[in-house]
């Protein structure tokens, strides 16, 4: 067996995954395809890429995703740690200026001793130990290689990205700052429409031209990446109930809550950039700037970004994988990241973190500590392994971790206080092992 792992691709997961092998004296092959080709959702030439939402979800111990990022924390996670080193206000969010931790993450791994870095796209799963970390939009050539290794059919659903707007073109007069009950600091900009103004707005939207994506229907969207215009077309009141509630959130104006409300959040450190909360869409781009202009705030927006859709794919992880990410048929070979069905950054990231460590201990002959379902890790890392993937519901936070933790979604603050203490005692106990 070869003295190296090599890691296929620099996302979230890869570049978590490079990173424990290699701070584990583990010599890494990084291989990234960027900038010589890039998926349709990727931009920037940096590594560990955010390619829509800044934001890594909820900082909080009360809920499932702020305990995974806490683990990760005290499992030395190098996300983590570039994360909360380039960290934007978003109230109770981990949010971050993406281009600076971008650039953290990948001057960090450049500069590691132990990992090279493999520029180009790689088209063959290659001998010796492997981590494929190459996302939802792994190249062509590769997901036929993975086709052919794994057999059967690839999961797959569509998912979208929202667009991001200068600061100075928002229009602060019809704007104003707040955070939804006032909780934490003013951190949103929130842009109220009444009602003439909603109405005009969802006939627009849910008339307005689609980009054409290959294979695409709505019955096919992720629930938590629903392009805004498929949400638009359930219900005229859905926004309203939804990524444009205007609950809690008063103009100082008037006073009262407006009959809607769009938010917009920072999306890099000089606060120079904002983007759509909620507002994932594969309008044409035309369409997209007609149609949110017609919001009071963003009738002069200039649009740094436009929203686009794209095909995720993943695989059946029970079927294939066991709990520390390794191919059943062939444990060579492991699976990170939004491959592996674990949908959102946070998630990406811890599955890199496992397959990293697991790969480490395999390399170096010994026992990976189970984590088991005490921890937030360790219930991830079970459940891909053990849950039925249903056709076009991957298996995100709620699922992956809530249910075997035992969390409670609404209403049980203390109850999941204890649990999140417990699970950073596991920790804590076992980091010495890992
Ligand atoms: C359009 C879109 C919007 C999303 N929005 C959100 C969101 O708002 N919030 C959220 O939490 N999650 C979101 N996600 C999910 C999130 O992107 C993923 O969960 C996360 O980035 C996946 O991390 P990853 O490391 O698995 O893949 P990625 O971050 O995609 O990294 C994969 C890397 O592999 C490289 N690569 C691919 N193929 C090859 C190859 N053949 N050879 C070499 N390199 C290769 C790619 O260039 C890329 O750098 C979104 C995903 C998409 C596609």
């Amino acid at each position: 067996m070869s003295e190296f792992v090599t890691v296929i691709g620099a996302g979230l997961a890869g570049c978590e995954a490079a990173w424990q092998l290699a701070q584990r004296g583990v010599n890494v092959r990084l291989h990234e395809m960027k900038p010589e080709k890039r998926s349709e959702a990727h931009h920037a030439d940096d590594f560990a890429e955010l390619v829509c939402s800044n934001s890594l979800r909820s900082d909080e111990l009360t809920n499932a995703a702020g305990l995974l990022k806490e683990e990760l924390r005290r499992l030395d996670s190098l996300i983590l740690a570039c994360a909360d080193a380039h960290r934007v206000e978003a109230g109770g969010a981990l949010a971050v200026d993406r281009e600076a931790f971008a650039r953290a993450v990948t001057g960090k791994i450049k500069s590691h001793p132990n990992i090279a870095i493999i520029s180009g796209e790689v088209t063959e799963i290659p001998e010796g130990r492997v981590i494929v970390a190459s996302g939802p939009l792994t190249s062509d050539a590769l997901f036929e290689a993975i086709h052919r290794k794994v057999g059967g059919d690839f999961l797959h659903f569509f998912d979208a990205a929202a667009p991001i707007v200068t600061a100075e073109s928002i229009d602060m007069d019809s704007a104003y700052a707040a955070s939804r009950y006032g909780k934490g600091t003013a951190d949103y900009i929130n842009c109220p429409l009444n009602r003439e103004e909603y109405d005009a707005f969802w006939n627009a939207l849910t008339t307005a031209e689609e980009a054409p994506v290959h294979g695409f229907e709505d019955s096919k969207v992720f629930e938590g990446c629903m392009p805004i215009e498929v949400n638009a077309r359930r219900g005229y009141d859905t926004l309203r109930f939804g990524i444009l509630k205007p609950i809690g959130l008063p103009d100082p104006r008037t006073g009262r809550d407006p009959y809607a409300v769009l938010q917009l959040r920072r999306d890099n450190a000089q606060g120079t950039l904002y983007n759509l909360v909620g507002c994932q869409t594969h309008l044409k781009w035309g369409e997209q700037k007609r149609v949110f202009s017609m919001i009071p705030a963003l009738q002069n927006a200039e649009f740094m970004r436009y929203g686009v859709m794209h095909r995720n794919t993943f695989l059946d992880s029970p079927r294939l994988l066991d709990a520390t990410y390794a191919l059943r048929a062939d444990p060579r070979i492991r699976f990170a990241g939004q491959m592996t069905g674990v949908e959102g950054y946070i998630e990406s990231t811890a599955s890199g973190w496992a397959a990293g460590v697991a790969a480490a201990c395999e390399t170096q002959g010994r026992p990976m500590p189970a984590l088991d379902r005490q921890t937030a890790v360790g219930a991830l890392a079970c459940y891909i392994s053990d849950h039925t993937v249903t056709k076009f519901q991957p298996m995100n936070i709620n699922f992956g971790i809530i249910e075997p933790l035992g969390y409670k979604i609404k209403g049980k603050r203390e109850k999941n206080l204890k649990i999140s203490e417990r699970a950073l005692a596991k920790i804590d106990s076992l980091k010495g092992e890992l």
